[in-house]
């Protein structure tokens, strides 16, 4: 099967990075020529000529661009489209968004993944569009369950998966970062202190998903009566913790209703 992206950015390469070769035959087109071949070269994929000999060529197309130049790409495409099966990732457009700058008649299905899929560890959304054959619908999912775990959404929750998902490995990696940074303060090198704090991280959330337990449950497990735990946690609500997290996801979720 020929799957072509359009736009070969930081998340498509990241895609791209953990899709099964063997299985899928990618191409990918983008804004410049040369940048693109090299980009291709190393990921072991094809290049298509331009965004149209790839819409033309391919069976799946997986626009790959930035919200902002959705519009355009679109225009230029759309009329190579038909028949086929359209995947977006771009943040913020829905999939009537979508039919109204392609055409009403296509099979579109709207995407969340997330830079984890490099490491084939994408938190991916997928909610297709009333159009979608199931076979269609199924091979979206196998392209997207081949880089990580993925959760068909109704399409209303989507902005908050964007934010909770796609966009949080960011919010998680700045807590890492903090992390990491009050070890150095306490005299501990950078790069110890941030190993050891990703190994925490991710022994945690593998502790919460395996314990089955509420993550307030486990936090009490780790707070010793009159210990050093709660004294931490009291300073995390005397700043606000929990209260600029949620925040911060508020304002994700308000960014992507506005694109
Ligand atoms: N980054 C992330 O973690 C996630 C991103 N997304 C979504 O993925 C999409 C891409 O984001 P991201 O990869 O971060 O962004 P990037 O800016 O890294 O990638 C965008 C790509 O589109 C290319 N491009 C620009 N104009 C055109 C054009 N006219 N024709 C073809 N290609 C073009 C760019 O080329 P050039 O660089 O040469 O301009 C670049 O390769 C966005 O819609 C975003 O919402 C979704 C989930 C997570
Ligand atoms: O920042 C963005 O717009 C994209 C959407 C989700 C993650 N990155």
């Amino acid at each position: 099967m020929k799957i072509g992206f359009i736009g070969a950015g930081k998340m498509a390469q990241a895609i791209i990075s953990g899709l099964d070769k063997e299985k899928f035959e990618v191409y990918i087109s983008s804004r410049d020529f040369e940048k693109t071949r090299i980009i291709a070269k190393n990921l072991g994929v094809n290049q298509a000529k331009d965004n149209i000999e790839l819409a033309k060529f391919v069976d799946i197309v997986i626009m790959s661009v930035k919200p902002q130049v959705m519009p355009k790409v679109l225009s230029e495409v759309k009329d190579y489209l038909e028949g086929k099966l359209m995947l977006s990732i771009a943040a913020g457009l829905t999939l009537e968004n979508l039919a109204d700058l392609t055409s009403k008649q296509l099979e579109i299905v709207r995407i969340m993944p997330n830079i984890n899929a490099t490491i084939k560890e994408s938190t991916t959304a997928i909610c297709p569009n009333e159009l979608v054959i199931d076979t269609n619908l199924e091979i979206a999912k196998e392209i997207f369950s081949s880089i990580g775990q993925i959760f068909q959404i109704e399409e209303k929750d989507f902005s908050t998966f964007s934010a909770i998902a796609g966009s949080s490995p960011a919010f998680i990696y700045i807590f890492i970062d903090a992390l990491s940074r009050a070890g150095v303060l306490h005299g501990m090198p950078k790069d110890l202190a941030t190993e050891i704090v990703a190994s925490t991280v991710s022994a945690s959330a593998n502790m919460l998903a395996q314990s089955g337990e509420n993550p307030w449950s486990l936090v009490d497990k780790v707070s010793s009566p009159g210990g050093t735990t709660v004294e931490g946690i009291v300073s995390l609500e005397e700043n606000r913790f929990v209260a600029s997290v949620i925040d911060a996801v508020t304002k994700t979720i308000e960014k992507d209703k506005r694109l």
